[in-house]
């Protein structure tokens, strides 16, 4: 042993995990890092998926994370609400930074393993769809590329029998600002959410009257927040793609960076954004 190293032992750190519960065992470290299986021989193969993999890990905390701040915010727990989406926002932050990491993969780089890819493409990710779903932007056509996976396809459709989060919050922002629940507009379940001018003109209220509406002011500009970071992932992917494969099609069918720059125009919280040209 080297002279004067660091001994944990002595120091009281436990080293024995023969019959304990230890840092791998607890994580289930085993299986999570058996879990990356290039099909290739290609060295940025590896990059690919790990980036892969670390984004559903987050995804998988946004939904987490939105899931129970839906839940406070039907049971009127605004603070725990807010905790939850400054959350959310953190985990896009990581997000949007994972993309500096990919964009050092060339399309020299990519092309030597694109071809294993098949026609499998993110464009599949049911966990990306799920958090569009649950923030209200729900086409029920992209259902279909999970129908060959039943308990997919049921997580996905039991989302779209609930309000989603917007939903959620257009019905607190009628209760407070009308002072009841009788012009609350129904829940637009499995369509995209579509601009009002009934929603836009209570939310100019509670911009109007910050002091008055202060809860539904917080909410309303962390609703901003979390579109402005997603839309930040969109432009960081979509141009990620272009620099990797230029406007050739994807391999999940779509017309690639045509797709995704449609996808760019997506308004999550129309109302928000456009009462913002009012005030
Ligand atoms: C070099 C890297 C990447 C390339 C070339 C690429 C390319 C594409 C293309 C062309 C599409 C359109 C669908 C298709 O026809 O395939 C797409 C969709 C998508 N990709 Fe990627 N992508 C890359 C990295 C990533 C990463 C790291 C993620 C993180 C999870 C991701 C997630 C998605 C998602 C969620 C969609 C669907 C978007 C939507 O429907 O709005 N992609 N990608
Ligand atoms: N759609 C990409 C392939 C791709 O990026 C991909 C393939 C498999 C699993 C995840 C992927 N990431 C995002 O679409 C392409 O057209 O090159």
């Amino acid at each position: 042993m080297t002279e004067g190293a660091y001994n944990p032992e002595t120091d009281g750190a436990k080293t024995d995990f023969g019959s304990a519960m230890s840092y791998g065992d607890y994580l289930h470290l085993d299986a999570l890092l058996a879990q990356q299986h290039p099909l290739s021989d290609a060295h940025d193969e590896m990059l690919f998926i790990i980036q892969h993999h670390t984004s559903e890990l987050w995804m998988k905390l946004i939904i987490h994370e939105m899931t129970a701040a839906r839940a406070a915010l039907i049971a009127g727990q605004m603070p725990e609400c807010f905790k939850m989406l400054a959350r959310v926002g953190r985990i896009f932050e990581q997000l949007n930074q994972q993309w500096e990491v990919l964009r050092t993969m060339t399309p020299a780089d990519y092309t030597t393993f694109r071809e294993s890819l098949g026609p499998s493409s993110g464009f599949q990710s049911y966990q990306y769809r799920l958090i569009e779903y649950l923030l209200g932007n729900r086409n029920p056509n992209m259902l279909k590329p999970h129908a060959h996976v039943p308990e997919v396809s049921s997580l996905l459709t039991e989302e779209l029998a609930r309000p989603s989060f917007y939903d959620e919050a257009i019905r607190l922002l009628f209760r407070t600002v009308d002072g009841d629940e009788r012009n609350v507009p129904a829940p637009q379940l499995d369509s995209p959410h579509i601009s009002t001018p009934e929603i836009q003109d209570r939310w100019k209220t509670v911009y109007q009257n910050v002091d008055r509406y202060w809860t539904l002011y917080q909410l309303a500009e962390k609703l901003v927040d979390l579109e402005d970071y997603f839309r930040r992932w969109r432009f960081n992917h979509v141009t990620t793609v272009e620099r990797v494969i230029g406007f050739k099609r994807g391999t999940g069918g779509t017309s690639g960076v045509g797709y995704l720059r449609r996808m760019l125009e997506v308004e999550l919280f129309p109302e928000l954004w456009h009462v913002r040209g009012e005030l």
